[in-house]
């Protein structure tokens, strides 16, 4: 079986000389922007504003910049699409950005999914175009990621439906962040190997098995586990790769460092 390979290397700043960083899509939701944005934002391919993710940007880029004036901060970071049911985004911050030439879309006529989901299904349509003019099928779908700012904290029914979003696209890399965490989803058709990046995440990591339960889930030793039942939370990182198999599909997590 395929080992998939992972490693946030995104997160290092300066990027690291020695290693490609893999292509990605940056996606920033309605929750508190993670002091680390600037760096995501600057190799990001693709950066999608989730409605009222652009208050976040609006209001919190410029408090990572208390040097430079509030609306140059605000103009160098302008979002290729703002997208979703537009009931958050503030009317002067829709305003800047309209102004600005940004595309503003509405569509609020779908009930069913959440503005995340909404967003990941036209990066999902941008990036098919993308990979038609520019890269192989096989080093599109191993390389790229959507990297999803603010998708932790405050309500528990916008993290479950974030969460929700890791499982409906479990064939595309989706990572979800914080200031604290990332989470992202291993899914059971691959072995997993995970790069640790000691100088930005860590050492406190899990695995959680939502799905469905795990009869055989192999890291450094076998284990069964359920949701219920055993499930692997506040763990410590002890090597540089973890390598991880398992029958059912997987949550991996792990902590960001507060001082990097
Ligand atoms: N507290 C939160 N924690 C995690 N994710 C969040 C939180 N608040 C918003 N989000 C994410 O940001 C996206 C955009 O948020 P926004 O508040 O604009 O959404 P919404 O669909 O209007 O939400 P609501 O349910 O409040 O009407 C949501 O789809 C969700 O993915
Ligand atoms: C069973 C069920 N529960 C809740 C909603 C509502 N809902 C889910 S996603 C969404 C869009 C939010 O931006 C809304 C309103 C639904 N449709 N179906």
């Amino acid at each position: 079986m395929e080992a998939m390979r992972h490693a946030s290397t995104f997160l290092r700043f300066p990027a690291p000389p020695d290693i490609s960083l893999p292509s990605y899509a940056l996606v920033v939701l309605n929750q508190r922007l993670p002091r680390f944005a600037p760096v995501l934002w600057s190799h990001a391919k693709l950066r999608v504003f989730a409605d009222g993710g652009a208050n976040r940007v609006y209001d919190g880029m410029p408090n990572l910049f208390p040097e430079i004036d509030p609306m140059e901060v605000r103009h160098r970071y302008k979002p290729d699409i703002i997208r979703g049911d537009m009931d958050s985004i503030r009317p002067e911050v829709k305003e800047f950005y309209v102004n600005m030439g940004v595309k503003v879309e509405d569509v609020s006529y779908d009930q069913d999914t959440t503005d995340l989901h909404k967003c990941v299904n036209y990066v999902c349509d941008s990036m098919d175009e993308l990979a038609k003019s520019n890269l192989t099928e096989a080093a599109y779908s191993s390389q790229f990621c959507i990297l999803i700012a603010g998708a932790l904290g405050g309500r528990f029914d916008h993290e479950a439906g974030n969460i929700n979003v890791l499982y409906k696209f479990s064939n595309i890399r989706i990572i979800l962040l914080s200031d604290d965490c990332l989470i992202q989803l291993l899914p059971k058709t691959h072995c997993h190997e995970i790069h640790i990046q000691s100088s930005v995440e860590g050492p406190h990591c899990g695995l959680v098995p939502i799905g469905a339960p795990s009869a055989s889930t192999t890291t450094t030793a076998d284990t069964g586990m359920s949701f219920g039942g055993l499930i692997s939370t506040s763990n410590i990182v002890r090597e540089d790769t973890i390598t991880v198999k398992s029958d059912t599909d997987l949550l991996w997590t792990i902590s960001i460092k507060k001082d990097f």
